[in-house]
């Protein structure tokens, strides 16, 4: 029944591996060394084109990773329900943003959209600008071979909080930051864990199991960190009045002369309003500190190895700041970085060869035809970023580093579904722009003091198959100072 009933033998259809009765393709996703997990997985789409599945049972699985099924599925409003996939992240993230689906998903939509507004990443950007600074001053000494990760993780989790969640990490919270620091990357190597031992997905056998134990108690670290960030910006918005037209700013603010709600005060009014409660705030707390940082981190972590390891690319991002700013040490204005305009292209580029989220899944509620194969509804559509930004029939030679690749009069004709850092359609990333000014003023600032030199080679990195791509190995970049007066 298992392997012959209707939708089984219609799903057979679609290329995949050989599969064994009963437990389909599990046995060889068992025998998978965590550490090789990520490099498995991507043999497969280099085995297949565009499209296979993979079946354990009860769990029905296609792999697609070129355009025109992406497409269907991302443009679709039909299919914007998350994979079961990610039911091994709710106790974690609940049902925020990134999880949640129908109804709830549309009204949180709804009223955290506006708090990436336009106007509020104009506030949010002198904060970023001195976070950038303060990045260049922490980086190391000159001719010091620096480990590139941790540095640019800390830059991202401190900016997050002081823009969205209007609390800047001192030094008594700063232990607490890196206890959180350190469990995300637990809960990703559970995650990992969970994902390979398929019988792990079972909740019941989870429960069971001592990975469950460990799981409650890293939540718990990163919970505690979140929830006393609630707490100290609540605390602060009781003793300085919190009215939904803000209009007296006080002095100490970290947002002083803002006039809109930046995220956390937008949920906090929501919650006087009765429209959310406080596990909704907390959940969308969780997700957005994890979103707005761990992702951006990881693409200024590759983008910067891409520099080191390209110099001529290097040098034109370099000479593009020297020609906005010259001798002048003022820090970026918004207008600055608009002008940036090879340091987009690198950007871009490197989001290509190294997608933060290098995969996002759906369950394909209805039953739906990709690349003519007929897929039964209730399979789990796994998209394949990485897989997709590397194909040689979207982009020639591939996986060579060139930004010229989106130049506009280089990305005539491209499948509007070929690039996807971001995802797509309706469940697209809420915070892209953010994330753009973010990469383009750390880097600027970074550039602007410092030539970074090659240690670490791309075609050494082995990458962990979490969440969020991330390198096994440490990312080590030599860093020489440029020219005093630029400090
Ligand atoms: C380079 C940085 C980033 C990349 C590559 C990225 C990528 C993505 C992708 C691929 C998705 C779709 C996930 C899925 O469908 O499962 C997503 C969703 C999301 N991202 Fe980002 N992201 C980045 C930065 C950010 C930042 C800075 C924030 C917040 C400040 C953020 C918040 C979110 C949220 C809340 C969602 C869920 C949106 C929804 O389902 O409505 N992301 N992001």
């Amino acid at each position: 029944y298992i392997n012959y009933h209707e939708d089984a033998r219609v799903f057979m259809k679609v290329p995949g591996m050989k599969d064994r009765f009963l437990i389909g393709n599990a046995l060889e996703m068992i025998c998978v060394h965590p550490d090789k997990i990520f490099e498995w997985r991507t043999s497969l789409s280099k085995r297949f084109n565009g499209i296979y599945r993979f079946y354990t049972y009860p769990f029905r699985y296609i792999n697609i990773y070129n355009p025109e099924d992406i497409e269907i599925v991302l443009s679709s409003t039909k299919f914007i329900k998350k994979s079961r996939l990610y039911d091994i992240i709710k106790p974690w993230l609940a049902d925020g943003l990134l999880l949640s689906s129908g109804a709830k998903w549309q009204q949180r939509r709804k009223i955290l959209t506006s708090a990436f507004h336009f106007d509020i990443l104009r506030q949010f950007h002198t904060v970023i600008e001195e976070n950038s600074k303060r990045l260049t001053e922490t980086l190391g000494t000159s001719g010091e071979i620096v480990n590139i990760a941790p540095i640019v993780t800390e830059y991202t989790l401190n900016t997050i909080c002081e823009t969205a969640m209007g609390t800047k990490l001192s030094d008594e919270t700063s232990a607490a930051a890196m206890s959180y620091k350190n469990a995300l990357h637990t809960l990703g190597n559970l995650f990992i864990q969970r994902f390979i031992k398929l019988y792990l997905l079972i909740e019941f056998i989870y429960n069971l199991s001592s990975l469950k134990i460990q799981q409650q108690r890293t939540i718990d670290v990163i919970k505690k960190f979140t929830t006393d960030i609630i707490d100290k910006r609540k605390k602060y918005l009781e003793q300085n009045v919190l009215t939904s037209n803000p209009t007296k700013q006080d002095e100490d603010d970290v947002y002083k002369g803002r006039k809109k709600f930046a995220f956390l005060d937008l949920l906090l009014t929501a919650e006087n309003d009765g429209k959310i409660d406080k596990s909704g705030v907390q959940e969308e707390v969780d997700t957005f500190m994890f979103g707005g940082h761990d992702t951006t981190a990881s693409g200024l972590s590759f983008l910067f190895l891409l520099l080191a390891n390209h110099q001529d690319v290097q040098e034109k991002v370099y000479k593009e700041i020297q020609s906005i700013f010259g001798d002048s040490t003022r820090i970026a204005t918004t207008s600055d970085l608009t002008q940036m305009k090879y340091l987009e292209l690198c950007i871009k580029e490197s989001l290509r060869l190294y997608p933060p989220i290098h995969f996002v899944a759906r369950i394909l509620n209805d039953q739906i035809k990709l690349s003519n194969y007929t897929i039964p509804a209730d399979t789990e559509c796994l998209i394949h970023i990485f897989d997709l930004h590397r194909r040689e029939d979207l982009y020639k030679n591939a996986l060579t580093f060139d930004p010229d690749r989106f130049l506009p009069e280089n990305s005539v004709g491209r499948h509007p579904y070929a690039y996807i850092p971001f995802s797509a359609g309706p469940r697209n990333c809420i915070g892209q722009k953010y994330a753009m000014m973010e990469m383009k003023s750390a880097t600027s600032a970074v550039i602007r003091r410092y030539k970074l030199e090659a240690i670490t080679k791309p075609e050494e990195i082995r990458f962990s198959g979490d969440l969020v791509l991330r390198s096994i190995d440490p990312i080590n970049i030599k860093i020489i100072k440029r020219d005093a007066k630029n400090m």
